[in-house]
């Protein structure tokens, strides 16, 4: 199996609409390939002779043991692909050793999921005008041992996307964003001719009001910590640690959000400049091969998140085909280590990359 087998067969399974919702981007779909070509560009410097007869891909992000540092993105709906939706994917992510991030938009209970997770379990958020919706999501995550929040921000509303427009894409009958209340989710469902019911929804329930100083609200909730997913400038990096934010995942949000944005790989290295260690710092987008691994590593990440890989081995067959991407990405990933001469993950350093024009500071 490779990862476009896996793709090729969630295509093959899905219906159209659906297969759209997942592959699909924003406006002319520029971004869908912007971070996945400028990984391309980046080249592997290898050092020769280094002892990696044993390599360990293990890390540790925010207090938690991983595997590797590799963890699942959060998106919405995995019922979509298989009818155990979210608790499979929490399973095979368990077993691989990876994070698994869990939308607030999920298809089974925080519970559930939590129940069938051995691994680390992240919350993620938008932040909608139901501030009551929030705080208990927040309790029940911290009741259920997750381990962090990640609040979205590149998402004061979904941006259009021409195929759910086209496909006048509703969330089915049937699957539903079920941690949270059925009124405020009624807008998701309803197909209408030329119009996303995912995007009516965030104009209806998404607070597009909210800025840096909100972020107070969310902090006196919970002792968790707090991770904020789509930072694309070194100037909101500042502003996020100043805010005391733990982490911050590098993101365009799988080409979903603002098209035309400079891409996630391109601007990592001004955000780990501008952040100096004070916070761990995720890139998020176009994962497609260990390699893309150690090449965040070197431009000073400290783990990777992959999306829609972990939804086309759901397709394919359930938790077994969630594990087997994952190991696809974690075994590929240990070879790189082994032919970069990186026994371990602090090996990887920035001399590890050449990079082009796009990705320097
Ligand atoms: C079907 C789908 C649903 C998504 N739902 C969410 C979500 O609920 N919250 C969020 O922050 N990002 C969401 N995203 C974006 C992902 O978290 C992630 O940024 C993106 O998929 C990474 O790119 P990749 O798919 O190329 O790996 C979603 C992406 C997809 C494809
Ligand atoms: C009605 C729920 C909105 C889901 C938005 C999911 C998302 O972020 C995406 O990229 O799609």
């Amino acid at each position: 199996m490779t990862l476009r087998t896996y793709e090729a067969a969630a295509k093959g399974r899905l219906p159209g609409p659906v297969w759209d919702f997942l592959a699909g981007g924003s406006g002319t779909e520029s971004m869908l390939t912007a971070g996945r070509e400028a990984l391309d560009r980046i080249r592997l410097r290898p050092r020769c002779l280094v002892d990696v007869s044993r390599c360990d891909p293990g890390t540790e992000l925010l207090g938690a043991r991983l595997a590797a540092p590799l963890g699942i993105a959060p998106m919405a709906y995995h019922r979509l692909a298989d009818p155990e939706g979210e608790v499979a994917t929490a399973r095979a992510a368990g077993e691989a050793g990876a994070l698994l991030t869990v939308s607030m938009f999920a298809s089974r209970t925080l519970e559930d999921i939590a129940a069938a997770a051995s691994g680390p379990l992240w919350l993620q958020l938008y932040w909608l005008k139901r501030r009551d919706l929030l705080a208990d999501l927040v309790h029940r995550a911290e009741a259920a041992g997750f381990r962090a929040l990640v609040l979205t921000v590149d998402a004061p509303r979904v941006a259009s996307r021409p195929r759910d427009a086209a496909n006048g894409f509703a969330v089915p009958a049937g699957i539903r964003a079920v941690n949270l209340s059925p009124e405020v989710m009624a807008a998701s469902h309803g197909s209408r001719d030329g119009e996303s019911a995912i995007a009516r929804h965030s104009m209806e329930q998404f607070d597009a009001s909210i800025t840096w100083d909100d972020l107070a609200w969310l902090r006196e909730l919970t002792s968790l910590p707090l991770v904020l997913k789509g930072v694309l400038t070194a100037e909101d990096a500042e502003l996020a640690v100043k805010h005391g934010v733990s982490g911050l995942i590098v993101s365009n949000h799988g080409g979903r959000q603002l098209d035309f944005a400079t891409s996630a790989p391109e601007c990592l290295p001004e955000i780990v400049a501008a952040v100096d260690g004070r916070c761990q710092v995720v890139l998020d987008g176009g994962i497609r091969h260990g390699a893309d691994i150690a090449k965040a590593l070197c431009m000073g990440a400290d783990a990777v998140l992959t999306g829609r890989p972990a939804l086309w081995g759901l397709a394919h067959s359930g938790a077994e085909g969630v594990a087997g991407v994952l190991r696809l990405l974690i075994d590929e990933f240990e070879e790189v280590m082994a032919l970069m001469g990186a026994p371990t993950v602090a090996d990887f350093a920035p001399s590890g990359v050449a990079l082009p024009t796009c990705c320097r500071t």
